[in-house]
């Protein structure tokens, strides 16, 4: 995820696995999802290795790291058993993520700021492998701040309080809250990506915020994909947020 000039889209394909998972079954297969999706002009592909493994499976990671064309984002957390299976698997991105077994979806950011020691010794960890590390927190200077201070060279910000704001004054709020956390991240020196419950409908203000990388998009690209497959859905995504970044 290192700069570019043009924003980048990265695919997650967790929820295709989640579909597998429901039944038990061999598909829909992930890998297929992500190869379908680099064709269709993702930049790279994100997968969380759960702790529960709700969906994504390590047999899922290992077929990746042999297939893609671009790059794998392994979002994980900050657990020993993720430490060294990104340290047999050496991804090109690794995005340290907070998790908690009973929640829906990832519902915050990563605590940085309280816990700076042991994600600087993760981020340090993971660095020697060669992945460049990045954390997933909430727009909000405090966090951001710690993130440069434990060494981290890149941020993702979690966009799903903006995503899921109601009324439009709760909107603006929360993507002014975004801008400001890209703007103070860039000002930090650090690459700063977005992502989490972005869709057709909300990612247009995301994506024109100046300076932001990358954006990490994925339970919508697979709904939509179910209507209209899985490249169009991709392809669909790139031209609104390209769209939108130039505008
Ligand atoms: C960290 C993040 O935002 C994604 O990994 C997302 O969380 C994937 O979906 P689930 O949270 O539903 O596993
Ligand atoms: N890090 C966010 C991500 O990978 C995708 O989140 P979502 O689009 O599935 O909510």
């Amino acid at each position: 995820m290192t700069t570019s000039n043009r924003i980048l889209l990265g695919v997650n394909i967790d929820h295709v696995a989640t579909l597998r998972h429901a039944r038990g079954t061999r598909y829909p297969d992930p890998v297929k999802a992500a190869l379908d999706a680099e064709e269709a002009g993702a930049d790279g592909i994100t997968v969380h290795l759960r702790e529960d493994r709700r969906h994504i499976q390590e047999r899922d990671v290992l077929l990746l790291k042999d297939v893609l064309q671009t790059r794998m984002n392994f979002e994980m957390g900050v657990t020993e058993e993720m430490m060294a299976f990104a340290e047999r698997i050496r991804p090109a991105h690794i995005c340290l993520v907070p998790e908690t077994r009973q929640e829906l979806t990832t519902e915050g950011g990563l605590d940085v700021a309280g816990q700076e020691a042991r994600i600087k010794a993760a981020v340090e960890r993971l660095s020697k492998i060669g992945s460049e590390v990045s954390l997933f927190i909430d727009a909000d200077e405090r966090q951001i701040a710690a993130s440069k201070r434990v060494g981290a060279p890149a941020i993702e910000l979690h966009t799903g309080r903006y995503a899921d704001a109601e009324t439009p004054t709760e909107v603006a709020e929360e993507l002014k809250r975004v801008a400001d956390g890209v703007a103070f991240g860039l000002a930090q020196g650090l690459i700063v990506n977005a992502g989490h419950g972005l869709h057709y409908h909300n990612v247009e203000a995301v994506a024109a915020i100046k300076g932001i990388n990358e954006l990490n998009i994925g339970h919508a690209l697979v709904a939509h994909a179910l209507f209209v497959g899985f490249k169009s859905a991709v392809s669909e995504m790139k031209a609104l947020i390209l769209a939108a970044a130039k505008a």
